[in-house]
């Protein structure tokens, strides 16, 4: 389940507390745990999956999370595949940086672990750790980062609900650290 740390460091591990405090950032969380086939736990283990698998583990969540279909109006949606030594950890750096997206970014995370920050107007900022079963939507134009945790391994689901996907829109927090 989600930990979330609170701008005065405060560490927070009560789901519904977690869930009250993110949606005062315009982020719903949600927990959905899949009926996941014996060999689920195998495929989830893996660092590299055949185009096969990923397709499989996409129609077994579409089709178990039905709910989201109700909720979002998801056009397509990707399988993301990290670990440590993998290439997809060059993209990391267009994400762990400030951004927002012109369209809602929901993630569903299905092994391992990964880490969102989002911040507040007034400048407060929350970490939130997702882990498997987590479902994050953030609202379109809420500022964010995503990143690993040092563990570099996780495997989530990205549902998008345009055809570009989540262009990221680097805020002035941002782009100070681009600079540095
Ligand atoms: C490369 S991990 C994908 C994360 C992502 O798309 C995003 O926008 C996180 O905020
Ligand atoms: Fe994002
Ligand atoms: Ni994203």
């Amino acid at each position: 389940m989600a930990i979330l740390q609170l701008s005065n460091g405060k560490v927070c591990g009560n789901s519904s507390e977690i869930v009250r405090e993110l949606a005062l950032f315009n982020v719903q969380l949600q927990h959905y745990s899949l009926e996941a086939p014996q060999h689920w736990a195998d495929l989830l283990a893996e660092d590299v999956l055949p185009d096969l698998e990923k397709r499989q583990i996409l129609e077994l969540c579409d089709r178990q999370l039905e709910s989201l279909k109700q909720e979002t109006s998801y056009l397509w949606s990707d399988l993301l595949v990290f670990h440590p030594g993998s290439s997809q950890l060059h993209s990391i750096s267009t994400y762990n940086r400030y951004h927002t997206h012109k369209a809602p970014e929901a993630l569903y995370l299905l092994s391992g672990e990964a880490i969102f920050s989002f911040i507040e107007l007034d400048g407060q900022q929350v970490q939130l750790l997702v882990q498997p079963g987590d479902y994050v939507q953030i609202a379109a134009g809420v500022e964010h980062w995503f990143s690993p945790t040092a563990s570099l391994e996780f495997k989530a689901v990205r549902y998008f609900t345009t055809v570009d996907g989540w262009i990221p829109q680097y805020t002035e927090l941002g782009e100070l650290k681009k600079l540095r």
